[in-house]
């Protein structure tokens, strides 16, 4: 019997711009329905990962395969929510234009259903049912989010890309989009990759985090890679990670970090 593909697997990869190793040597598969969250200070190569995983950027070493294949851009296996950005209020697409979109007509047509019904489903599996015929330009921040997230739950894709999806939204808005993205991975067995600034939003649903650092990096279950011996180790200088009613503080190494983990505590 063969081994199904992993919708992410990744062999002693490395990633550099010309002299410069962004990382190297990492190993990482990611099984269906994993929730992997991706961490690390500013340039330290989140960015970078999801560029090659989305065939934007090549590796300059080692492996790299979704669902068994090379990456390639604009494949369907794949899918992103970008960071939050505000749509410009000017324009005229709705948000079932933008869902539909996203949709394969022909995949969609022999699955019995029109397409609108299909559209009408995701948007309200998002709770956006009630501005679907809304300019998304007129949408706040957290709806347009979650219009976004239906988009990507419609190609139903084996991985999910998440680019600091929380940014700008308030703490509810968080929660809420945290929990729509558990509940494809958990109803459908996708894979999510999450990149994140704050661990604390998405900790009760992180299976394994990739830490990513100046000093390497490190692949693990939250309490094995959130240690302070494993972070200082990482910086090359002292870190403390702190724990207080289920949420983590790290303090030190990275300040920009600190204050994000700080700030969702308002
Ligand atoms: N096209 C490029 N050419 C050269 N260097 C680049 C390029 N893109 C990124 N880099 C460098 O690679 C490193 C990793 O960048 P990347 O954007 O992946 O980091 P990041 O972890 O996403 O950072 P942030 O948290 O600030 O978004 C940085 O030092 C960056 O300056």
């Amino acid at each position: 019997m063969s081994v199904p593909a992993a919708p992410l697997e990744l062999e002693g990869a490395r990633l550099a711009y010309g002299p410069r190793v962004v990382w190297s040597d990492v190993d990482l598969t990611v099984r269906p329905g994993e929730f992997l969250t991706v961490l690390g200070p500013n340039g330290s190569g989140k960015t970078s990962l999801l560029r090659a995983i989305l065939g934007l950027t090549p590796l300059s070493a080692g492996r790299l395969s979704i669902m068994g294949a090379p990456p390639r851009r604009g494949s369907r296996a794949v899918g992103y929510i970008p960071q939050q950005r505000l749509i410009d209020p000017a324009t005229p697409v709705r948000a079932r234009d933008l869902v539909r979109l996203g949709l394969d007509g022909d995949r969609w047509g022999l699955g019995g259903g029109s397409t609108r019904a299909r559209v009408d489903a995701l948007l309200a599996a998002v709770g956006a049912s009630a501005y679907a015929d809304v300019p998304l330009g007129m949408l706040s921040g957290g709806e347009q989010q979650r219009v976004r997230i239906a988009q990507a739950l419609g190609t139903e894709p084996a991985l999910l890309l998440c680019d600091e999806p929380l940014l700008s939204l308030d703490l509810r808005h968080q929660h809420e989009v945290t929990a729509l993205i558990h509940a494809m991975r958990r109803e459908r067995g996708t894979a999510v990759v999450f990149v994140t600034h704050e661990i604390n939003p998405v900790l009760p649903y992180t299976d394994r985090v990739l830490y990513l650092a100046p000093a390497g990096h490190a692949i693990g279950v939250p309490d094995e890679v959130l240690t302070s011996s494993q972070l200082s180790a990482l910086y090359g200088t002292p870190v403390d990670v702190l724990r207080s009613q289920g949420r983590v503080v790290i303090v030190g190494g990275d300040d920009e970090h600190v204050h994000h983990v700080e700030e969702a505590d308002e």
